[in-house]
């Protein structure tokens, strides 16, 4: 244990430094790791403990490290009898350098780990990797400049450690003796020349280790990979289809799950062999949390999930399969591309089990189904954002998971984007008959891709169905409005199939008898204009224009039935949409007061 005597105050402080930053590495690593995903009074109170060295005065660290280790100290007693004597011996220069660099390497880390994309590590996992793979591919990877910077300030802390050194470890030269405390010798002997040869030592290794965090901090910002993104490539000319294979495997999945965050209940079951499942709900009704605990991210409190046939996880019996598992590949609503990969590296990261030749070859006949051979090489960064998104889908879809659960994919995209990705998202889950969860606010992406419809809000079930059938059978009120109803009205009862709709005030005949209906509702594109009846019209009504909202491609009319008073009597004008040479072919007769709101036949939601 004992240094031989004589070593100089420079090699002391360089290996008390290394050693010090080498035992704090792990710990500021762990520590900043668990800290990262705690929140309120725990992370306040962690942080708190964790920084304090930073900001008590170097002497009471020592005082109190002293009271703790001395020879009659709580763990000084125990270490003694083992033979081990930390106070007064060079390994008490290591412990209060440790002391020192340890806040600046947790926080350092901390913030580089804070600033990882939290998607990342789940995506990772959901395609595969154990969390060991993650820590190293992932993690690891992206927090490396920030571990640089802690390592080089947490080492130049550590050479500059005075106060508990001097507590702790003493002064004695060639063997406690550091820089700072040979400074401070030097200058007590009136040595003024020695004070400053080793000033000039601190001061230059003290000015290396920040030139190293400027460095690490430069390269965090990864220049090299932030080309300009690239334009958007033009469409992506897909080969014929081909007989989806997959889709001859049978899906079934059966999940009743239950959660609580804070005063938030989520409790879902569904039971089906849908391989098209949209998930519409408002926000904050739960459909990202529902994926989350799908795909083993977040784990229920009680419930059960089982797909194929496979259970993924049953509270009851104590099976909670990890994510990488449950063969559930995840696209989150912002990509989650691994920053640091290639385009292709980042397809192949969920094939890391295959031979580097079958991976190479699938890899490579993803990359064109999505029509992006030409990018393989380039990274996230250089992609254009629908690019990004084709990636994220090949990096999914390459991995043939079970099901795939799709968050808000296309969100991000603008509204062309959007047309052209949809498409080839349909075209590409059709061929790939992978079966796919989908959420998303976008009633017709919901209707264009999926077959069934899952309408959730609160944390619970509202509908479930065919599509067509929640879209014309909507049942309740917050489904219509969800699947974007525009006119909906409490109704007053007037006969058993007769009633009024009291946000129009208008009357109707209903189709069925109105039981416990207490709304109704028209789909906006359902109803039509026109200066006559239209032919298939189970109500018509003269009416008035109040307002007109003009898109490029459609109008949206807003029209009060003309017997009402001007200003409508408070009530709500009843929303109509066109196309727009519709709208130009009737604008005359709207002028002039001629204009017919007619209510086809089937067209009337019944709601509650
Ligand atoms: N880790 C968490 N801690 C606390 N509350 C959470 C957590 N995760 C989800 N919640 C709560 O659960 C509810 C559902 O959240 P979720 O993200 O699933 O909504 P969402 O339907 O996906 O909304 P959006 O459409 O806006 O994305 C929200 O009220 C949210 O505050």
């Amino acid at each position: 244990m004992e240094a031989a005597p004589g070593l100089s105050p420079l090699v002391l402080s360089l290996r008390s430094a290394a050693l010090a930053v080498l035992l704090v590495t792990p710990a500021g690593f762990l520590a900043a790791d668990r800290v990262r995903r705690w929140r309120g009074a725990r992370r306040a109170t962690a942080d708190l403990l964790l920084l304090s060295p930073l900001v008590l005065p170097p002497t009471v660290l020592g005082f109190v490290l002293l009271q703790l280790l001395g020879r009659y100290g709580p763990l000084g007693e125990p270490l003694a009898r083992l033979g081990l004597e930390l106070v007064f011996s060079w390994p008490a220069t290591v412990l209060s350098a440790a002391m020192a660099a340890f806040p600046l390497m947790y926080r350092t880390l901390l913030a580089s780990l804070e600033q990882l994309d939290p998607g990342l590590e789940g995506v990772a996992r959901s395609l595969g990797a154990g969390p060991w793979r993650v820590w190293r591919r992932i993690t690891l990877p992206l927090v490396l400049p920030g571990l640089g910077a802690g390592l080089s300030l947490g080492y130049a802390r550590a050479l500059g450690e005075f106060g508990t050194t001097l507590m702790l470890a003493g002064n004695i030269p060639g063997r406690t003796q550091t820089l700072p405390l040979a400074i401070y010798a030097a200058v007590d002997a009136g040595d003024l020349p020695q004070a400053w040869v080793w000033t000039a030592q601190v001061l230059l290794l003290n000015g290396l280790c920040l030139a190293l965090v400027q460095l690490f901090l430069l390269r965090g910002r990864r220049p090299g990979l932030e080309g300009a993104a690239a334009p958007e490539s033009p469409p992506v000319p897909l080969p014929p289809a081909a007989p989806a294979a997959a889709a001859l495997v049978p899906f079934a999945l059966r999940f009743d799950l239950h959660k609580r965050h804070g005063a938030f209940r989520f409790d879902l079951a569904l039971d089906t062999s849908c391989r098209r499942l949209a998930i519409l709900g408002p926000s904050g009704a739960g459909k990202s949390l529902l994926l989350r605990l799908l795909a083993g991210l977040e784990r229920p409190s009680a419930g059960r999930i089982e797909l194929n046939g496979r259970v993924l996880f049953d509270a009851a019996r104590g099976i909670d399969l990890p994510p990488e598992r449950r063969r559930i590949a995840v696209m989150p609503q912002h990509d989650a591309l691994f920053p640091h990969l290639s385009v292709a590296a980042n397809v192949a990261f969920g094939l890391a089990h295959l031979p580097a030749a079958e991976r190479y070859a699938r890899v490579a006949a993803q990359l064109a189904a999505v029509g992006l051979q030409e990018q393989a090489r380039k990274y996230p960064a250089q992609l254009s954002g629908g690019q990004q998104q084709r990636t994220a889908l090949a990096r999914a879809l390459v991995t043939e998971p079970d099901l795939l659960l799709l968050d808000e994919p296309l969100s991000s995209q603008d509204a062309h984007r959007r047309r052209r990705l949809q498409q080839l998202m349909e075209e590409l889950l059709a061929r790939s008959g992978v079966p796919t969860l989908l959420v998303t606010h976008d009633m017709d992406e919901a209707y264009r891709l999926c077959e069934e419809l899952l309408v959730i809000d609160g944390g619970a079930l509202l509908r479930h169905g065919p599509r067509w059938e929640v879209f014309e059978r909507p049942g309740a009120v917050a489904v219509a409005r969800l699947t974007g109803c525009k006119n909906i009205s409490a109704v007053q009862r007037l006969g058993p199939t007769r009633l009024r709709a009291v946000a129009w005030g208008l009357e109707l005949v209903t189709p069925e008898p109105l039981e416990a209906w207490t709304h109704v509702g028209m789909r906006a594109n359902h109803l039509e204009l026109g200066t006559a009846p239209a032919p298939d019209a189970v109500h018509h009504w003269p009416c008035r224009v109040v307002r007109v909202s003009e898109g490029p491609l459609h109008v949206t009319v807003f029209v009060v039935p003309a017997a009402m008073p001007d200003g409508n009597g408070g009530r709500e004008p009843i929303q109509v949409e066109l196309r727009r040479r519709r709208w130009r072919t009737l604008a005359q007769a709207a002028a002039a007061g001629d204009l017919l709101l007619s209510l086809p036949a089937g067209s009337l939601l019944m709601l509650r």
